[in-house]
């Protein structure tokens, strides 16, 4: 059944799944996108050109992985508007610069001058009234020890190589993050509150409650 129609959810939303790595982000998208029959926008990672390189060396590759998240995301918007929305997108924009260049500036693996300028680039392209924020950002939030298994049982070899210390502070930084973030309006999640794999049905609250999130901020704006 199409559930976008019986819960009268507008056909144009436009949905981000925002979380750390390996909490169920791409999970999510595909379950809410087949749900609502909605286009889903991925981010590329076999593909990607820099990523096995900057986990390799985080202070050579950081700046190029930023550049590059950012051309492929600012694509992604482009093409979602082009169709008019109706799109679950994985991950944010908000979180390239938010999290990951951010921490890496912090922790001295991206210059202050790379900082500077990806930010300056970030801040032109989407902090500008032409760049829609999304109707609804769900934030998928789990502990630590949930999200390494999770980690180490999907299995990519850059991120199994990758010392538990990164995942930490990451999920540490999502926390804050998240707390002060009001970009667009959020709706949390716990993943230990639904379970897409052994009960598929534990969408439907799930949009339920994207359902009431939408028509709340809709009623809002009035
Ligand atoms: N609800 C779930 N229960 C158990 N494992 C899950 C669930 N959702 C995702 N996973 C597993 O966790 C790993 C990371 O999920 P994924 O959706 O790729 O995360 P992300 O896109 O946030 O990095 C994958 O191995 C996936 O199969
Ligand atoms: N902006 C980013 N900077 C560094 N690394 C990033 C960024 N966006 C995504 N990544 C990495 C993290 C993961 O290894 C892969 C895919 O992310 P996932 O959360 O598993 O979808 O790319």
């Amino acid at each position: 059944m199409n559930l976008r129609t019986k819960y009268d959810i507008p056909a144009n939303a436009v949905i981000t799944i925002a979380g750390t790595v390996g909490v169920g982000k791409s999970t999510m998208t595909n379950a809410l996108a087949d749900a609502l029959r909605f286009r889903t926008s991925f981010e590329k990672v076999d593909t990607n050109p820099y990523l096995d390189k900057f986990y390799a060396d985080f202070e050579r590759w950081s700046f190029h992985l930023q550049i590059y998240f950012l051309a492929e995301r600012f694509k992604e918007q482009k093409r979602i508007f082009e169709y008019g929305g109706g799109f679950i997108q994985d991950r944010s924009i908000y979180e390239d610069t938010g999290i990951f260049a951010k921490m890496h500036y912090e922790k001295g693996t991206m210059s202050p001058v790379d900082y500077e300028t990806y930010k300056s680039l970030f801040e032109a392209m989407v902090m500008t009234p032409y760049f829609p924020h999304p109707d609804l950002l769900i934030y998928l939030e789990g502990s630590l020890d949930d999200i390494l298994e999770r980690i180490k049982l999907r299995g990519r070899p850059m991120e199994q190589q990758t010392p538990i210390a990164y995942w930490e502070e990451m999920h540490g930084r999502y926390e804050n993050w998240i707390n002060n973030f009001n970009a667009c309006p959020v709706l949390r999640l716990n993943i230990n509150d639904y379970d897409l794999f052994n009960n598929p049905e534990s969408i439907e609250p799930i949009v339920e409650k994207i359902a009431t999130h939408i028509k709340q901020t809709q009623l809002l704006k009035k």
